[in-house]
């Protein structure tokens, strides 16, 4: 730990720990945070509860974001303010931005934000001299000029081809962030070229993307920050071997064939010998840094497969966007820093209210992976349980996060999230404009229809149906002696002050989706702060690694399987008895 930097306090021994925990005490016994009743009492909720953002730097964005349907009044948002400020939010903040050490664990620097600066923001630029920083324009130049010469055509295959196929293989932050993004901005993507994202190593998963791929028109990225992560490695090799087959019976030549890897595989890593020992030379390689944490690395060059799908100027956009939440984060009083609200809101119902989990309910078919993409992002991040100075917590970090795109979860969950026994505090997420129109007598309709259901469902979570909204509907006067249809009543009853935030925004552009990537980037690092743990490494998926390594080993015979509990030696057995060689 880097002696500028105290070990973090346990949230518990705050004194605003101690205000919030008083006024969720008191409002248990005498309900004071009910949104019915807010509301009422206060026509400006919305007004004073929202917030929103316009972008200071690159493409005009903007954000909506109505805080007021959430379990808060204005002594919560004090306290929790209060609480950020005791943790020391800004400050570490401002420390992750200087290139401080802030990853205490692995000793390194935080800076994706750096991948995002181009220059133009001097007081965001990290004043440490982390090595690699002066690069960052440099790869960009590389990235811009290889997708050009992919899209154009230019670039051509072993056989003179342009090439028509992207084959990603990479896994967690080298999968999730490029995937999510390329799926999110598929209108703005060249419809020529077909995008592939191969990461688990279930052998269907290459088997199925080969199928469908010709060896001579395939792109293959492989991205990895390591260049030794397990899965990918295979992946890869897999991936050389099928193409270098193809190849060779092309060409009829071993020697050609081999030579033909150079225009089908690139790399983009931090690893160069490793690179270089695949067989990837590193003309074909695009690198970033170990200050570049996986599952911050879209901004990086691992952002190669989204440039090559939706263009340079516009991955560009997509970092301008969220360097623009970058300035807001970093420049703007608690009170309307939007990261910092989100965070505190999940600090809010976490170790309060008890709420384990987060719903991310984006209204856009394009988003459909942006929960997927968070899920990493926020849980490993923040599911930890010790803190930076290696103090056990006593409360609840990082949240179970977990959506789907609306209105498919209507038709699935929200039954839960209505009138479940469970807290479950849900962002909703919308543009209002759909990149799509496709009825030609009512353009809108569908849009009109998705977004009516939007606004439906943030409405009825909060204010539910009261039992006398029910037996009126019903007619059904109170002890009417029937128990089928007191029951009926019951059952009917939505309870409502079920808290949610919504997002909106004019249209899905890149810039925006930067834009709302960073917003939660740095409300995940916000909570962190409040929590005091390092969100930056990942301890926790070290084990499971070590020990498939050695099963692995085993799997040949029966008698080679030592070690294990009987639960573990008993399935391995099993598979050895059904196996197919
Ligand atoms: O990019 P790589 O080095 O291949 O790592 C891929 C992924 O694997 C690890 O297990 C980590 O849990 C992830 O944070 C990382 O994104």
């Amino acid at each position: 730990m880097s002696p500028t930097q105290p070990p973090p306090k346990l949230l518990t021994s705050l004194p605003a720990y101690q205000t919030l925990q008083s006024i969720y005490t008191t409002q248990k016994s005498t309900p004071t945070l009910t949104l019915r009743s807010l509301f009422d009492k206060d026509p400006q909720r919305f007004e004073k509860l929202s917030r929103a953002y316009e972008s200071t730097y690159g493409p005009p964005t903007q954000l909506l974001v109505d805080l007021s349907k959430n379990l808060i009044n204005d002594d919560v948002l004090e306290a929790l303010l209060q609480l950020a400020k005791e943790a020391g939010v800004e400050e570490q903040r401002d420390r992750m931005f200087a290139g401080e050490h802030i990853n205490t664990s692995e000793d390194r620097a935080v800076l994706h934000t750096a991948l995002r600066n181009f220059g133009d923001s001097p007081s965001l630029a990290p004043t440490s001299n982390e090595a690699g920083v002066s690069e960052v324009q440099e790869v960009l130049s590389h990235m811009e000029k290889f997708t050009e010469q992919i899209r154009s055509g230019e670039w051509k295959g072993f056989t003179g081809k342009p090439i028509t196929a992207i084959v990603n293989i990479g896994i967690g932050g080298s999968d999730l962030g490029p995937s999510m993004v390329v799926n999110a901005l598929t209108p703005y993507t060249q419809r020529s070229l077909r995008a592939f994202f191969v990461s688990n190593i279930d052998g269907t998963h290459i088997a199925e993307t080969l199928r469908e791929c010709d060896a001579e028109t395939t792109l293959f990225v492989i991205a990895s920050k390591t260049f030794t992560t397990q899965e990918t490695m295979e992946n890869a090799g897999t991936a050389k071997a099928w193409f270098i087959a193809a190849a060779a019976s092309k060409l009829s030549d071993a020697k050609k064939a081999e030579d033909a890897v150079s225009k089908h595989f690139v790399a983009v890593s931090t690893n160069t010998s490793s690179v270089t020992q695949f067989g990837i030379s590193p003309s074909n390689m695009f690198p970033f840094w170990d200050w570049v944490g996986g599952r911050y690395s879209l901004w990086s060059s691992i952002g190669l497969s989204i440039a090559l799908m939706v263009g340079y100027p516009n991955f560009r956009q997509l970092l301008e966007g969220a360097h623009g939440m970058d300035l807001h984060f970093k420049q703007t009083k608690l009170e309307d820093n939007i990261p910092i609200l989100l965070g505190l809101l999940g600090v809010w119902y976490g170790d309060f209210w008890g709420a384990q989990s987060v719903a991310v309910l984006p209204y856009d078919q394009y988003m459909s992976r942006f929960a997927e993409y968070f899920q990493q992002a926020d849980m490993e991040s923040n599911g930890k349980s010790v803190t930076r100075g290696g103090e056990r917590v006593n409360y609840q970090t990082g949240p179970i996060l977990w959506g789907a795109s609306g209105t498919n979860g209507q038709h699935s969950f929200y039954q839960l999230l209505h009138q479940g026994t469970k807290l479950v505090p849900a962002d909703f997420l919308a543009p209002c404009t759909s990149h799509n129109a496709p009825r030609a007598d009512d353009p809108t309709l569908h849009h009109r229809i998705l977004l009516s259901n939007f606004f439906a469902q943030t409405e009825a979570l909060a204010f539910g149906k009261s039992e006398v909204e029910v037996r009126e509907e019903l007619g059904i006067k109170e002890g009417s002696g029937d128990t089928q249809k007191e029951a009926l009543v019951k059952s009917k009853v939505f309870e409502g002050n079920r808290p949610s935030t919504s997002v909106m925004f004019p249209l899905m552009t890149p810039a925006t989706l930067g834009a709302l990537i960073s917003m939660y980037e740095h409300k995940i690092f916000t909570q962190g702060v409040v929590w005091g743990v390092n969100s930056f490494d990942q301890m926790g998926v070290e084990l499971g690694k070590v020990l498939a390594k050695n099963i692995l080993k085993q799997l040949g015979k029966p008698e080679d399987v030592k070690g294990h509990d009987s639960s573990t030696a008993g399935l391995i057995h099993y598979y050895q008895k059904f196996r197919k060689e």
